[in-house]
């Protein structure tokens, strides 16, 4: 590592794939994918330390969804998001949207943005997402290293450090993580931007944690409301899941994080799964398979 410069780290550095013989941790474009048990934290601290890198975190938290989950995840990731590093916390809301009395610990900033006024659109996503895009561009790329973008609806449990970053991350779904891919929900409707044709697909991805570099979150941003428009000029309308899902089958992502990133606490926990380092709070009256 002396020898090299601090930007470089190779996967051999930190990556011990064979503490977890029981878990798939690779992928087959060679992308790994992260469980607990299976990276040095402390190389993996040491060397993000000393790039000194930024982090930014922006999560979607309009209308009553502010009300209801916005202090409760900002209270966990403060506590477990990075700690010991910089972060930036961007809170998307909108005029409905009633910001928490909270305060940012040491290292931390918290930043308000507003999504995009709708208009005659509703969706909450494609507003957040627009919106995302044009601060991206604006200032998130010049004050942050990595971008993620998180749905509100979620908790921290444990430790989420360094092991996360990367240049483009994804999350495998916690429902639906290493099924066959025909059983996967994607959109199988052939005329949708979305579109991933039976017997192609890796992985199912979670849209409630992406991340990597800012330019790669705002391809993904520009990518999915292309993808929105085409379908609207189909007289289609997919999730934003099912359009990251596409995005990741063509730009495939270079780390992967495990269902422990983002578990359903309404599952029994499998004894893979060591710790529950994120988990996303139930909706009212839905059950898991919806
Ligand atoms: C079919 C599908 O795609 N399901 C996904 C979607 O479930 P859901 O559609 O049940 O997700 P949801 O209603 O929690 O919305 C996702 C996120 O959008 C934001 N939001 C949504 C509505 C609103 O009025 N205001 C607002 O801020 C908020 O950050 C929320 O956490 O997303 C989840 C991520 O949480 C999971 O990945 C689910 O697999």
């Amino acid at each position: 590592l002396r020898h090299r410069p601090a930007a470089e780290l190779r996967l051999t550095d930190w990556f011990r794939p064979r503490e977890r013989p029981d878990v798939t941790t690779s992928t087959a474009w060679m992308a790994p994918v992260v469980w607990e048990g299976t990276f040095s934290r402390e190389v993996l601290e040491r060397h993000y330390r000393r790039r000194n890198v930024t982090v930014g975190l922006v999560v979607f938290a309009t209308g009553s969804f502010a009300d209801e989950y916005l202090e409760q995840f900002l209270r966990s990731a403060d506590r477990h998001f990075l700690r010991g590093h910089r972060v930036i916390f961007y809170i998307m809301v909108d005029a409905l949207s009633s910001l928490p009395d909270f305060q940012p610990s040491h290292l931390r900033t918290l930043r308000v943005l507003r999504a995009d006024e709708g208009g005659w659109w509703h969706d909450p996503y494609v507003l957040c997402m627009r919106s995302l895009g044009d601060h991206i561009v604006s200032h998130i790329q010049d004050e942050v290293d990595f971008l993620f973008s998180m749905a509100v609806r979620q908790v921290f449990r444990s430790a989420v450090g360094a092991e996360a970053l990367g240049s483009s991350v994804a999350q495998l779904h916690a429902w639906w993580y290493f099924r066959g891919t025909e059983r996967l929900p994607y959109e199988r409707r052939p005329g949708s931007a979305a579109y991933i044709p039976l017997g192609q697909g890796d992985f199912y991805y979670d849209s409630s944690i992406v991340g990597g570099t800012p330019l790669e979150l705002l391809s993904l941003v520009e990518s999915y409301l292309q993808g929105v428009a085409h379908d609207v000029r189909n007289g289609l309308n997919s999730s934003y899941e099912k359009h990251l899902n596409k995005y990741f089958l063509l730009h495939k992502p270079a780390k992967l994080l495990s269902p422990e990133y983002s578990w359903d606490p309404a599952f029994s926990l499998p004894s893979h799964v060591h710790y529950v380092k994120i988990a996303r709070q139930a909706k009212p009256g839905l059950k898991p398979w919806g």
